[in-house]
């Protein structure tokens, strides 16, 4: 039984279809947010930030519809440098040839508030991709898939296939680390 209703800040498909997974009902709304970092920003205060951010604009649209609000925010991070959504292909092409045959990290941080407290904590992922040709680089693009995807690629999606491994969450590398999300969650009383 779900004691306390929610809102995802979120425009993400991924991210509603990880809730409606584990059976959690909420409405969704997306939050506009520059999404830019702030002058020497390491990755991880950035995403750590911008879920708060998010959750704490929602709050603000919330108006009675839902008691909690949950945000959340996803990072592609090679060598301590962040990689967010691609601009166009040229930048897509570029971040998926420093992602090949190397070792990266996904941070997604998630926030959850609400009239009285604020909790939010990231989850870091380890993804080893294997070596991309050009040609897969390009075929890829033409897909569509990388357009909106940190980092340009989806790993619940045709660049699954680029994933030699992973160590940690695998839905937070999709968008939303369930486990942690659950635990908040039921300290916020949405979950029993
Ligand atoms: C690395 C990776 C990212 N992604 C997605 C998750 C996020 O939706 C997106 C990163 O962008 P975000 O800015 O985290 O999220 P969003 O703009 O899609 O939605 P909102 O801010 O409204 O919540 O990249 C995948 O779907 N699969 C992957 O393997």
């Amino acid at each position: 039984m779900q004691t306390r209703t929610l809102m995802l800040a979120s425009a993400s498909p991924r991210r509603a279809e990880l809730l409606s997974q584990i059976g959690v009902e909420f409405i969704q709304q997306p939050v506009d947010l520059d999404e830019s970092a702030l002058t020497n920003e390491p990755p991880k205060a950035q995403v750590l930030r911008l879920a708060a951010e998010k959750a704490n604009a929602a709050w603000l649209q919330v108006e009675g519809t839902a008691q909690v609000v949950l945000a959340s925010d996803t990072m592609v991070v090679l060598d301590n440098q962040a990689l967010g959504k691609p601009r166009n292909a040229e930048h897509a092409r570029s971040m998926l040839q420093s992602l090949s045959g190397r070792q990266h990290e996904v941070m997604t941080s998630v926030s959850v508030r609400d009239a009285t407290r604020q909790k939010t904590l990231c989850v870091v992922t380890q993804v080893v991709f294997g070596p991309l040709t050009a040609v897969q680089i390009d075929d890829y693009w033409a897909t569509g898939e990388p357009v909106d995807k940190a980092g340009a690629y989806g790993i619940q999606g045709i660049g699954g296939q680029f994933v030699k491994s992973i160590n940690g969450s695998y839905s937070a590398v999709v968008g939303l680390p369930l486990y942690e999300t659950v635990q908040l969650l039921k300290e916020f009383e949405v979950m029993s």
